[in-house]
C-alpha cells in the first residue's frame, strides 16, 4: 500500500456540499505545512475535484513514474523557514478540461478510489489530508472500507466534520457522524464554518447562518468542538484567484492589521515535468489572509488531539 510510510491520515467530512470543507482542507494542509510538517492532500471528491483549482496548480499535471502516480508538488519543502513539503493527487489532474464532467457508476468510482489510495507514490509523510464529496456516497465506503482493511493500528486519525451553524447543514452532518460510527472511524472534532461575517468597514459581527449549530452538534455526540472560522469574503478572493486580498485601509480582524502594503511575492517556480510553487509565495498570500490564526489554532489543536 503507498500509503505505508504516512504517520497520520485525516479524512476531512461534511454532510452537506458548499459548507467549506474543501477550503478547511487547503487551509489546515498549509497551516501544517507551514508548521514544518510534510503534508499530502488526496482529493477523492471525483464528480467535483477542486483541490487543482484552490491550490492554484489546475495546469498541473501528475507524473507517472514505475510504481505510480507521483502527486503534484503545491510547494517544496523549505527547512531554512521551517516550511514542510506540501503535495497534492485529484482526479481533476488527470482530467483533459477543467470544465470535463465525471458521469461514473458506483463500482468505477470505487475502483478508482482504491487506485488512489494504492498508486500514488507518497513516500514519507506526516500528514495525508483526504478531501471526500459531501454526504456518504459510494466513495466513502469505499474509502472507510479500504482504510480500516489496509492502513495499519493507529494510522488512520480520524475525519474532522465541517458544517456550518445552520440546522439544514447540522443535520446532514448528523448523518456523517453517525456514518463515523458505523465504521469505526474516530471523529477528531468539528470545525463549524461560515460563523458571522465581520465588516472590515465597522467591524460589526452579523451571524448571516446563525451561530453554534456545530459546537451543539459536537455536544451531542460527544467529539471536540474543534472552533469556529467567520465568513471572510477576501478569503473567497484568495481561493477563487490565488491573489491576496486587498482590505480596507485601517482593517483590524483578530488584532492584526490586513491593509499594511502587499508583501512582496515570491516567483512561481517551474520544474520539468511538475509545477511547484515556491513555499514562501504560498505562505505569504496564505499569511494575509484574516482566517489564518484561527486555523493555525485549529491545527494545533488537531495535532495536539491526534497525539
Ligand atoms: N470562511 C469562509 N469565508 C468566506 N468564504 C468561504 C469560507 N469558507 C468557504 N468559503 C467559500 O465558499 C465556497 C464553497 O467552499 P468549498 O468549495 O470549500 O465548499 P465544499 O464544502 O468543499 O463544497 P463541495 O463539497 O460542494 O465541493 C467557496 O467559494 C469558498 O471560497
Ligand atoms: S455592518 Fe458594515 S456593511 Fe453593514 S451597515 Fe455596518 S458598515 Fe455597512
Amino acid at each position: 500500500m503507498s500509503l505505508g510510510n504516512i504517520k497520520h491520515i485525516l479524512l476531512v467530512l461534511s454532510g452537506k456540499g458548499g459548507v467549506g470543507k474543501s477550503s478547511v482542507t487547503t487551509q489546515l494542509a498549509l497551516s501544517l505545512s507551514l508548521a514544518g510538517y510534510s503534508v499530502g492532500v488526496l482529493d477523492v471528491d471525483l464528480t467535483g475535484p477542486s483541490m487543482p483549482r484552490m491550490f492554484n496548480i489546475e495546469d498541473a499535471k501528475v507524473t507517472q513514474a514505475p510504481g505510480g502516480w507521483l502527486p503534484v508538488t503545491v510547494h517544496p519543502a523549505n527547512p531554512d523557514a521551517g516550511i514542510g513539503q506540501l503535495r497534492c493527487m485529484s482526479l481533476g489532474f488527470l482530467l483533459r478540461g477543467r470544465g470535463d464532467a465525471v458521469v461514473w457508476r458506483g463500482p468505477k468510482k470505487t475502483a478508482m478510489v482504491r487506485q488512489f489510495l494504492s498508486d500514488v507514490l507518497w513516500g514519507e509523510m506526516d500528514f495525508l489530508l483526504i478531501d471526500t464529496p459531501p454526504g456518504t456516497s459510494d466513495e466513502h465506503i469505499s474509502l472507510a472500507e479500504t482504510l480500516l482493511k489496509d492502513a495499519s493500528p493507529g494510522q488512520v486519525a480520524g475525519a474532522v466534520v465541517v458544517t456550518t451553524p445552520q440546522a439544514v447543514a447540522t443535520a446532514d452532518v448528523r448523518k456523517e457522524l453517525n456514518f463515523c460510527a458505523k465504521t469505526g472511524i474516530s471523529v477528531v472534532g468539528v470545525v463549524e464554518n461560515m460563523v458571522g461575517f465581520v465588516c472590515p468597514n465597522c467591524a460589526e459581527c452579523t451571524n448571516i447562518f446563525g451561530k453554534g449549530g456545530g459546537e451543539i452538534m459536537a455536544d451531542d455526540f460527544h467529539v471536540r468542538f474543534l472552533g469556529g472560522v467567520p465568513i471572510d469574503p477576501q478569503f473567497v478572493m484568495l481561493v477563487e484567484t490565488g491573489r491576496r486580498p486587498t482590505y480596507p485601509e485601517g482593517t483590524v480582524i483578530n488584532g492584526q492589521d490586513f491593509s499594511q502594503p502587499q508583501q512582496e511575492q515570491n516567483r512561481q517556480t517551474e520544474a520539468p515535468g511538475e509545477k511547484t510553487r515556491d513555499a514562501g509565495l504560498l505562505a505569504n498570500k496564505y499569511l494575509d489572509c484574516s482566517l489564518e490564526p484561527i486555523f493555525r489554532k485549529i491545527t494545533q489543536d488537531i495535532v495536539t488531539a491526534i497525539g
